[in-house]
């Protein structure tokens, strides 16, 4: 060992635990599935950080370290701001999400004890998946953490070759907006075992027969789309699990360790690519900003601003420009005394042309009130 080892060892990158980001349709099994691997990972010795950013669900079957109904009522999100439950999730969601910095350093501090972070999504899937809540959520954990998608389908509903399509569709589009390493995690194979999804997903032939038997006219659309999804399961990770049996579930973290090794390899360093340009932007328009002050005060130079208003100041002037008070000084005298005794401005500080503005009667009963010293 040399003497450098140790200092070299310390400044090397502390390995970060990966984000199992769970998303899926409502009723999938997202919760069941959370619920599984978590006491997985607590049965493992390694335990999780857990956040919940479901602000809907009634009861959790686990513990979260975090827990976005901690922060924000949905429904009372919902009465205040007069909205349906759709609404007042995302609105609870968009909340939480201003507070996401603080959610942040909690996770840090906790990021080198725990093996991995566990976030459980809204049931309805478009307000994480196609909300700017959901993404600045994902991109922020994506920033720091291996972060993985985990698509939780619900198999038994999945069989028939136009419903199997359309979550395949959606899959693809959350693939495609997060730019994250997939797991696709066919759920409930205790009911229905998954076997048929993979023979479609590997062999092009076999889903183009099923879809012969379709007879329906959505059809010929199916039969072009799933030439565009065959290029999409290149990209996947497929696993059957049974978040109420627990079988799979090995098969499950295989995949995650695989996925996050890929996004230290693959995504991390293009995130970082992305964060670098948004950041070459945000300095140039900054230099830009600055170089635009530069030259208005260059170009100011030398011309004198005059403050007065021929020989007196410009403040006197403008003040008896419209000024036809006659009791002005009487009124000046009652500002005087009324000044100690009264925090409001009194109105006759005010330019005229300022307060005709301002002509509705609460507005003129409160400088009467101003200047009466009330
Ligand atoms: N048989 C079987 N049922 C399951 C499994 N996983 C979940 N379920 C059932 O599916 C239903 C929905 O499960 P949840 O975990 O609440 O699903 P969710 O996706 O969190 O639902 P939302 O909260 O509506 O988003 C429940 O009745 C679960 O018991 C499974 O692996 N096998």
């Amino acid at each position: 060992m040399t003497d450098t080892a140790p200092e070299s060892s310390s400044s090397a990158p502390t390995k970060q635990p990966p984000v199992i980001l769970c998303i899926g349709m409502a009723g999938s099994g997202k919760t069941t599935f959370m619920q599984r691997i978590n006491a997985h990972l607590h049965s493992q010795k390694t335990p999780p950080y857990v956040l919940n950013l479901d602000p809907a669900v009634g009861t959790l079957p686990f513990t979260a370290n975090i827990d976005i109904r901690d922060t924000v009522n949905y429904k009372e999100v919902m009465k205040q701001y007069n909205l349906g439950p759709n609404g007042g999730i995302l609105t609870s969601l968009n909340l939480f999400t201003t507070k996401f910095d603080q959610v942040l350093n909690f996770v840090a501090k906790r990021a080198e004890s725990v093996s991995h972070i566990l976030v459980d999504t809204p049931g309805q899937i478009e307000i994480f998946t196609w909300s700017a809540s959901g993404a600045i959520i994902t991109d922020t954990l994506a920033a720091t953490y291996p972060t993985v998608i985990a698509y939780i389908i619900d198999t038994p509903r999945t069989t028939a070759p136009a419903t199997f399509m359309s979550n395949m569709l959606y899959a693809c589009s959350i693939l495609y907006k997060t730019k994250l390493p997939f797991i696709l995690v066919f759920n409930k194979t205790d009911v229905v075992s998954h076997d048929f999804a993979v023979e479609w997903m590997t062999d092009f032939e076999k889903f183009q027969d099923a879809l012969r038997r379709d007879t329906s006219y959505m059809s010929s659309l199916m039969n072009s789309m799933s030439l565009v999804l065959d290029e999409f399961y290149q990209h996947l990770k497929v696993v059957g699990v049974s978040a109420v049996t627990g079988h799979g579930v090995d098969d499950f973290f295989k995949a995650v360790d695989e996925a996050a090794d890929e996004y230290e390899k693959e995504y991390k360093p293009e995130i970082e690519r992305m964060i670098r340009i948004k950041m070459e932007k945000e300095e140039k328009e900054r230099q830009d900003q600055l170089n635009r002050l530069m030259k208005d005060v260059e170009v100011s130079k030398g011309t004198e601003v005059s403050l007065e208003k021929g020989d007196r100041p410009i403040e006197e002037a403008t003040w008896e420009e419209d000024d036809d008070d006659e009791d002005e000084e009487d009124e000046d005298e009652d500002e005087e005394d009324s000044e100690d005794e009264n925090p409001l401005p009194s109105a006759s500080r005010f330019p005229p042309s300022l307060t005709q503005q301002h002509n509705d009667a609460k507005f003129k009963s409160w400088l009467q009130q101003a200047n009466e010293g009330q």
